[in-house]
This record gives structure tokens, C-alpha cells and sequence, in this order.
């Protein structure tokens, strides 16, 4: 496999607490990678080993085919990156602020400023100065900075979370075209794990850090199987009736809620039969697992 990132066995400690232990990421070339974990899991922690702007204690990071080192100035160069807080001149517009990042870069390019500018949406407000800008409208152009240079591989930590939800649905078109029209890789975390689910096609979860698992999302899917959720008054009961129904395949989660793994039961004849013994039906339904219930599970078991 052509992988355009890999951490081999990198770790990181401060003051002797492990914040990263041994950690071994695989990020396809063209994949959406989305890195999922609890707070303090060590995410950020990883992404700025990544990008050299820390050094890892062990292990090292393989960057578009070369090891990472003090010297990669020509490999950041197709990198595009957005960690922790964005730092922007404040008294300069957007237009100004990506005019020296192009500067810094080596990227002198008016024309894709205007349309970095347009894809962020951000196109009539580029004569404001940052420091009116809102949290999302700042974040906006982290994106756009994190972009402008038409970047190999773009390394976005929570790039959303001052969006609203029709700011994280235009980013997510947005990182989809840069990965399927430009061809750019993204390794992409989030806390919204609905969202990483709708953008990712590859997923690590990380917890105190240590890298729990890495698959695609395909696989996760595989795993998530269809139920019923049943909410009753009395679950003892009902699950009794399951049974003398011969459903076997069904769990009790708590005081209210059962769910039928069994794809065979008739939602229609299972109704009627709690009806009919008395059972308070609250609400039924088909429902599916989804990466957050994944994410639970797994983190649930390691604790
Ligand atoms: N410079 C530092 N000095 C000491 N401890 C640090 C430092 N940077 C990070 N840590 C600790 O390392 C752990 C991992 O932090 P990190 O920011 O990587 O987590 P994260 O997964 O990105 O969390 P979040 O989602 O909350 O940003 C945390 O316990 C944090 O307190």
C-alpha cells in the first residue's frame, strides 16, 4: 500500500506522562482520514509531531515518501495544515493576510487568493479586518490558508467546531472536492463523529494514547448491523415474550430499552403481540449503529 503518511511507533512524554505511546498511523494516498479520541487522547498531540512543530521522544514520521526531519522545508511545502488556534495579523483584511502566507511560502499567486477566498466563502468580506471576524469566520480562513498553496496532503485539527451547520456542511463539500478534483489527502479530526462519518472513508480512534484502531469506514459499517429498538414500561416481561416468541437474538439495555438483532422479526406482529400481553409500547423502531456507537464501544471495552 502507498501510503502518503505514516507515524512508525512514534511516542512523546512530558514530564515522564505519556502522552503518545507508540503510535503507528497508515494514511492511503486520496483517503479522508479521520482521527477520532476522547479529549487529551493525544490527537494534536500526533498532528504537530506530523508537521515537526514538536519532536517525537521515539519513532519517526514518513511524509510524502521521506522521513521528517529539522531540513523538510521542501516536503511542508505540499503540506497544508490548520492546529490549535489559527494566528492571523489582526489589523490586516483576509485578502492581506493570505498576500504573506503566499509571500512566505514562496507561492505568489493572486488569482488562487481570489479563489480560495471564493470557496470559503468568504469573498465579500475580504476587506474587513480579522479582528472583526467571527470564531467561524476565522476558522473559514484557516481553511482557506490551510489550502491555498493546492497542498498534497492537508492535515485540518477540528477545522469546524465553530461552524454552524451550514458553515460544516459547505466545508465538508468543500474538503470533498479538494480530495476528489485535486487529488489532495486529508487527515481530518473532529469531535463530531456524525460528521467524520459522513466525510471519512478511513478511521484511527486514539485513547490515552495509544492507537486503539485504524479501518475504513466500509468496515466499520460491515460491523453495524441493523435492529429493532424497543422502549417498553416493562422490559422483564418483554423480553420474556421474546423469547416464547423464539427471538433469541435481542439484548436489554436498561430499564426501558431492548434491541432485536434478529433481521426475520416482523416489526407489525411484534407491535401486536406487546399490545396484546399489556406491555406499555413507548416507541419502536429500525435503527442502525453508527461510527459513534462504534466509537463508545471501543473506548467502553478499554476502559
Ligand atoms: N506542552 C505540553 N506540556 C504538557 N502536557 C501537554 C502539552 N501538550 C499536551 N499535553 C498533554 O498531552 C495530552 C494530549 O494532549 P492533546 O492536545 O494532544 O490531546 P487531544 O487529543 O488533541 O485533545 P483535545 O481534543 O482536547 O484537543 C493531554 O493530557 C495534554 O494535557
Amino acid at each position: 500500500m502507498d501510503y502518503i503518511m505514516e507515524t512508525v511507533g512514534v511516542r512523546k512524554a512530558y514530564k515522564g506522562n505519556v502522552v503518545v505511546d507508540d503510535v503507528n498511523i497508515h494514511i492511503p494516498k486520496g483517503a479522508i482520514y479521520g482521527f477520532v479520541g476522547p479529549n487529551g487522547a493525544g490527537k494534536s498531540t500526533v498532528m504537530k509531531m506530523i508537521l515537526n512543530l514538536i519532536q517525537p521522544d521515539a519513532g519517526d514520521v514518513q511524509l510524502l515518501g521521506e522521513k521528517v526531519t529539522d531540513h523538510s522545508y521542501e516536503i511542508f511545502k505540499k503540506v497544508g495544515s490548520i492546529i490549535e488556534n489559527p494566528y492571523f495579523y489582526d489589523k490586516m483584511t483576509a485578502r492581506q493576510n493570505l498576500e504573506l502566507h503566499c509571500e512566505y511560502m514562496g507561492f505568489p499567486n493572486k488569482e488562487r487568493i481570489d479563489e480560495v477566498l471564493h470557496l470559503v466563502d468568504l469573498q465579500n468580506v475580504e476587506g474587513k479586518q480579522v479582528r472583526h471576524y467571527s470564531l467561524g469566520m476565522k476558522q473559514r480562513l484557516a481553511i482557506a490558508r490551510a489550502i491555498l498553496a493546492k497542498p498534497e496532503f492537508l492535515i485540518l485539527d477540528e477545522p469546524i467546531n465553530a461552524l454552524d451547520p451550514e458553515g460544516i456542511r459547505e466545508m465538508r463539500t468543500l474538503f470533498q472536492r479538494l480530495n476528489r478534483e485535486d487529488g489532495t489527502t486529508i487527515f481530518i479530526s473532529s469531535h463530531i463523529l456524525s460528521e467524520v462519518d459522513l466525510l471519512a472513508d478511513t478511521i484511527g480512534i486514539i485513547q490515552h494514547g495509544k492507537l486503539l484502531t485504524e479501518l475504513s469506514i466500509e468496515e466499520i459499517h460491515k460491523h453495524q448491523t441493523d435492529y429493532i429498538s424497543l422502549q417498553v414500561d416493562d422490559v422483564t416481561r418483554a423480553a420474556t415474550l421474546l423469547e416464547n416468541m423464539r427471538i433469541k437474538d435481542f439484548s436489554v439495555l436498561d430499564k426501558e430499552f431492548i434491541h432485536i438483532y434478529d433481521s426475520d422479526v416482523s416489526g407489525k406482529a411484534l407491535s401486536k403481540a406487546i399490545i396484546e400481553n399489556g406491555i406499555g409500547l413507548e416507541s419502536m423502531g429500525r435503527k442502525q449503529d453508527t461510527l459513534e456507537d462504534f466509537f463508545f464501544q471501543l473506548t467502553e471495552e478499554e476502559k
